[in-house]
């Protein structure tokens, strides 16, 4: 293995915005929430264990102190729940997924999700993901040399993918053109966050575009009905046969183990919206900030070159935790930029957090952005060094100050597979192309309900060894 050679892009600090060291007028705060809540965070919070602010709307606590975000998410996890604002944005279609539901359904689903998202589970997904990765190799390999294209959305494209073969392995019944339009629609109007919503304006006021997203919604939800009612036939039909090894075969299958039942159709489709929405932006976020901070900094993406031509040429099993290299960058990359920039929680009784007393209903802000960056935690929060998380140095990471996935009973039920995603697809993206911004991109992070580039990443693509076959496909001959 070649020594890294340290230069002047290990000190890369990637784009963020100067955090105000004033508060700001509320006409100034309402329209920069509504434009990229992440300029709001002023100067203190990235100081202050907690801090204290009056919004329009509410006031609210930001925790950014370890022992007190282990009791707002662990120890007394019981006291907070999920935040109105957030519940109305999930209210769209996933009212009755995981994501959404609390108490004793939350026990329940999660119970019954578990084995779907368990480690043995995603790593018999890893074909599906290279299946992905070298369907959009080929394709960018098609483009020729150099050709400008813009990643964040081929990254969406990409974990689109990955999810509709790992949910739906046997295909969508259907046009799979009209499937992604129709989801792509679904998620355009879904989830979009207005005045009224952030004034606490009930649902039962109308809101500006009403009819059109209960139209999207009402088309792409008959489609997922379709496909599932399909699955549910063939399952019925061929109980001992081999069913398609997928999620949806898995939903379908599980069962509550205190009541041995199943679920609904309406908790099967909105648990599929669910995987779709939960999985899909975050993920690809994931990997554009990845793709970003490597092509600025030529050390990193030649040590995760030379990891991804050693590691992809092994066999499939187990290439995700060969690609340390690689992972180390993604974690990185989830630190600078967060895919959920901030979770938000509402108080149910009294507590104190940190010697700081919490009235019912209080609004619990615990922003990932900010605790990533957080002075007291962490040595120049703002420079991309994935040495921080190889595996000599993780466990110096203090475990409530890195919460891409969130913690406690509540944490992301996906994280194992959007890691395995994002790591194998960004090893063997670098490996085959050269990313290189184009000369008048601005990269700048915006959180519209994801912290995405607000520009997109329009980049030049250049194959590196297009010569020969797709890598992917002759390793997974081999494995
Ligand atoms: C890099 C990618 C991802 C990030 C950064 C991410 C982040 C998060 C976070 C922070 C939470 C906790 C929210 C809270 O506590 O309020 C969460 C929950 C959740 N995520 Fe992810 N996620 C990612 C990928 C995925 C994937 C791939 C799936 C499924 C296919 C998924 C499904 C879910 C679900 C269902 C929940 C709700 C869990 C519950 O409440 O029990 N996520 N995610």
């Amino acid at each position: 293995m070649p020594d890294f050679e340290p230069e002047i892009s290990q000190n890369y600090c990637p784009p963020a915005p100067l955090p105000p060291e004033s508060r700001l007028h509320w006409i100034r705060l309402l329209a920069t929430l509504k434009r990229n809540p992440l300029e709001c965070w002023r100067a203190e919070f990235f100081r202050e264990p907690i801090a204290r602010v009056r919004l329009p709307f509410a006031d609210a606590l930001l925790v950014h102190d370890p022992a007190a975000i282990r009791r707002v998410l662990i120890d007394n996890a019981g006291n907070y729940r999920k935040d109105p604002i957030q519940r109305r944005i999930l209210a769209n279609g996933l009212a009755d997924g995981l994501l959404s539901v609390e108490d004793a359904r939350w026990e329940a689903q999660r119970r019954m999700l578990a084995p779907l998202f368990a480690r043995r589970t995603v790593t018999t997904f890893t074909g599906a993901m290279l299946t992905a990765v070298d369907r959009l190799t080929e394709r960018w390999c098609n483009l020729g040399q150099g050709a400008a294209v813009d990643v964040a959305a081929e990254m969406a494209l990409l974990t689109l993918n990955v999810l509709a073969l790992t949910i739906f392995s046997d295909g969508i019944a259907g046009d799979y053109d009209e499937f992604r339009d129709a989801m792509n629609a679904y998620f355009a109007v879904i989830g979009r966050i207005g005045v009224l919503d952030l004034l606490g304006v009930p649902q039962s006021v109308p809101r500006p575009g009403g009819g059109r997203l209960r139209r999207t919604m009402t088309y792409f939800e008959g489609i997922i009905d379709r496909i599932i009612e399909a699955r549910r036939d063939r399952l019925a039909a061929t109980p001992a046969g081999e069913p398609p090894a997928d999620l949806l075969t898995l939903l379908l299958r599980a069962l509550d183990p205190s009541t041995g039942q199943s679920m609904s159709l309406t908790e099967v489709r909105s648990n599929i919206l669910t995987f779709l929405s939960a999985g899909h932006e975050t993920t690809a976020n994931a990997l554009s900030w990845s793709i970003f901070l490597l092509s600025q900094s030529s050390p990193w993406r030649a040590r995760v070159r030379e990891e991804a031509a050693r590691e992809l040429a092994g066999p499939v099993e187990g290439v995700a935790d060969r690609l340390v290299v690689t992972r180390a960058v993604v974690e990185e990359a989830l630190r600078l930029y967060p895919p959920i920039a901030a979770l938000s929680r509402m108080a149910k009784g009294p507590d104190r957090l940190g010697g700081v007393a919490v009235e019912p209903r209080t609004l619990i802000v615990i922003a990932p952005y900010v605790l990533h960056r957080h002075l007291l935690l962490w040595d120049q929060p703002g420079t991309f060094d994935p040495s921080r998380f190889l595996p000599e140095q993780r466990s110096r990471v203090g475990r409530f100050a890195y919460l891409p996935f969130g913690i406690g009973p509540r944490i992301c039920i996906g994280a194992s597979f959007a890691l395995q995603e994002a790591t194998i697809a960004l090893a063997a993206l670098t490996r085959r192309f050269e990313t290189e911004l184009l000369p008048d991109a601005k990269v700048w992070p915006s959180q519209k309900i994801t912290l995405r580039p607000e520009h997109g990443l329009p980049m030049r693509v250049t194959p590196r060894d297009c010569g020969e076959r797709p890598v992917l496909r002759d390793e997974k001959k081999r494995a």
